[in-house]
């Protein structure tokens, strides 16, 4: 199990060089919330790009130290695009954050997802459900293949009830797993940490979770999958407690919420709320 303080000071860490160095982290994510990504990745201090064509996801991959791949909307391009970044993504060795969102709706959604798994994502980040269907698709011990639990984009199973699929999928991919909800878990497939924090008014703006996929690939393109897993969500429940002091309802909290992203210093990211427990 990894240690607290060693952990605080790898984020801390992170978190400054995130901001010293402005890392690209190239995006092919839905057509819905693509602007919040952008500018949550620039608020936490990287930088975006946001493309669709498959040379360009390649392209992206060279010009980038990660990419950020979500299922969100899909076109007919993707089943070109979505596949080919993520090999390139393996082959240059460069970390790959997956976003599994909706899966479970339309043949190709399915088939992208099923052919994303020999690519082995650093960091995959989903709401519970989410979680939950991609381990059962992928096949892994101890978890069940049933994609009708999916009901569109929104989760229908607590943090916790997705556990079990997130370590699976961590000690698969070797890499990391997000699930966001009240309180986020991570794993590296050994330790899990959870992360306080936050307000239910990220759960009324779309896009929370998919800004937070963006904002992983760019804390990945600094350090390794679980410390930029932990750093990055403890960065956005750090910054929803206090865009929840300054707003009250959804879209003047979501604006709130880019300028606390901005605000959070290394030190406050890294000392947000977090327990360490087993996996
Ligand atoms: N009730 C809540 N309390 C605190 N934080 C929350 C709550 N609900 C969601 N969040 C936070 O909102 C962010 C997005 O999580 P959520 O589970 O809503 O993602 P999602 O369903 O994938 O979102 P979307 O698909 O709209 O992008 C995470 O940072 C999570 O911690
Ligand atoms: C609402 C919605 N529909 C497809 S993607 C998306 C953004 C949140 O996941
Ligand atoms: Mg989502």
């Amino acid at each position: 199990m990894i240690e607290q303080k060693q952990l605080e000071a790898s984020i801390a860490k992170a978190a400054a060089d995130v901001r010293a160095n402005n890392p690209l982290a190239g995006s092919i994510t839905n057509t819905v919330t693509i602007d919040f990504v952008a500018n949550a990745q620039l608020a936490v201090g990287g930088s975006a790009a946001m493309v669709y064509l498959p040379d360009e996801g390649e392209t992206l991959v060279a010009a980038g130290g990660a990419v950020y791949l979500n299922m969100g909307t899909l076109f007919p391009i993707y089943e070109e695009t979505i596949p080919r970044t993520a090999a390139a993504a393996q082959a240059a060795g460069k970390p790959w954050v997956l976003d599994p969102v909706g899966i479970g709706i339309g043949s190709l959604r399915t088939k992208l997802l099923s052919e994303l798994k020999q690519h082995k994502p650093a960091i995959v980040r989903g709401n519970a459900s989410e979680i939950i269907a991609l381990a059962g698709l992928w096949g892994l011990e101890g978890t069940a293949d049933d994609l009708s639990r999916a009901r569109g984009v929104d989760t229908a199973d607590t943090v916790e009830a997705a556990r079990a699929a997130a370590i699976a999928l961590a000690r698969y991919t070797e890499g990391a797993v997000v699930i966001s909800g009240e309180s986020d878990l991570v794993t590296d497939g050994h330790s899990v940490v959870i992360s306080h924090g936050g307000s239910a008014l990220m759960g009324k703006v779309t896009g929370f979770g998919c800004s937070q996929g963006g904002v992983l690939a760019v804390y990945a393109t600094q350090t390794d999958p679980f410390t930029a897993a932990v750093a990055a969500v403890n960065h956005y429940n750090l910054a929803g407690v206090a865009a929840a002091a300054a707003a009250d309802a959804p879209a003047s909290f979501k604006v709130a919420f880019i300028d606390e992203l901005f605000r959070a210093t290394p030190e406050a990211v890294a000392g947000n709320s977090i327990e360490i427990q087993e996996a």
